[in-house]
């Protein structure tokens, strides 16, 4: 049976759980608190675990596959593969400080900088060849300046929010552009039983990012109107009824579809219909 890490909680916990049902997969029922559950139809055993300690049990080989952030698998320091990035929970790493204090990457030298992170920004601090302090915090750590324990921070930025708040601004390069991803044990034999997991969750990542345009098109004017949906492979085309017309079907990035629309309208396409994409395998 494949064994699969799932997040029990956090910013990553609703979003990995609806994926892996979109997938076809069993769901925890809503505010149940079991740490495992088994989906025998798939042959996976999921355990709902802290996300900060997926990539460990990944890493040592206990659980093949799971669902974390790309900063916590990197600071795990575990050796683990990320397998497919799943497109939800972006965020940035970063270092801050109080607003309008002129921060800067070389002013870390012989910092105090709270973190809950401490092996990403060890490793960056080492890179740039500079000998700071590391302070360990669990969680709130925006607040940790003011409570007179660090001199900056280096930590997750969403919306930005918590650092405006605060008062603080970032600084530096980004240490670690995350999003939530599916991991494995590095250089773990390839299975069919991860293949086919990972295949799926591909699936509803693809089908997530793009859309199905269905359109009429005068034929004579179908070399310049499908060029605006060349699609994955090629658009399909088919006949229609009037000889003159063919209808044209073609997937395109969601983040475009209404731009696309507006193109197709203007080029003389009618009838132009846009539809969500379920699950997809695009080979
Ligand atoms: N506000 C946010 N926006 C986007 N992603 C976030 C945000 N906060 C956290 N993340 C991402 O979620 C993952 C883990 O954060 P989460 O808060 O769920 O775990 P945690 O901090 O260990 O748990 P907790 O906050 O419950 O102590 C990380 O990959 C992080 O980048
Ligand atoms: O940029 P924002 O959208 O404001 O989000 C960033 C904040 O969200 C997370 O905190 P979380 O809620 O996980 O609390 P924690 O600090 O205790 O982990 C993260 O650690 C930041 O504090
Ligand atoms: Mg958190």
């Amino acid at each position: 049976m494949l064994r699969v890490a799932v997040p029990n909680k956090g910013a990553l916990s609703e979003s990995a759980s609806e994926m892996l049902s979109e997938a076809g997969y069993r769901r925890r029922p809503e505010g149940s608190k079991d740490l495992s559950l088994i989906d025998r139809e798939n042959d996976v055993e999921f355990f709902f675990l802290r996300p900060k300690d997926i990539a460990v049990y990944v890493g040592s080989g206990r659980l093949e596959l799971g669902i974390t952030g790309r900063d916590l698998a990197a600071d795990s320091m575990a050796e683990v593969d990320e397998l497919l990035d799943l497109g939800f929970g972006h965020s940035t790493f970063r270092y801050a400080g109080p607003a309008g204090a002129g921060w800067t990457t070389e002013r870390l030298a012989g910092a105090r900088i709270a973190t809950s992170y401490p092996n990403i920004v060890r490793r960056d601090l080492r890179e740039r060849g500079i000998e700071a302090e590391v302070i360990r915090l669990d969680g709130a750590v925006e607040i940790s300046i003011q409570l007179g324990v660090a001199d900056c921070i280096a930590d997750v930025v969403g919306s930005g929010r918590t650092l405006k708040v605060h008062d603080l601004e970032a600084f530096g390069d980004v240490l670690c552009d995350s999003a939530g991803v599916l991991i494995g044990r590095a250089d773990a034999a390839s299975s069919p039983t991860v293949a086919r997991m990972r295949a799926r969750l591909q699936g509803v990542v693809f089908a997530q990012q793009y859309m199905m345009l269905d359109y009429d098109c005068p034929k004579d004017i179908f070399d310049s109107v499908s060029a605006i949906t060349p699609g994955i492979e090629s658009p399909t085309v088919s006949p229609m009824a009037d000889p003159a017309w063919v209808a044209v079907r073609s997937m395109v990035p969601r983040k475009k579809v209404n731009a696309i629309m507006d193109e197709l309208a203007e080029a003389g396409a009618k009838a132009i219909i846009a539809t969500d994409i379920r699950s997809c395998r695009m080979g």
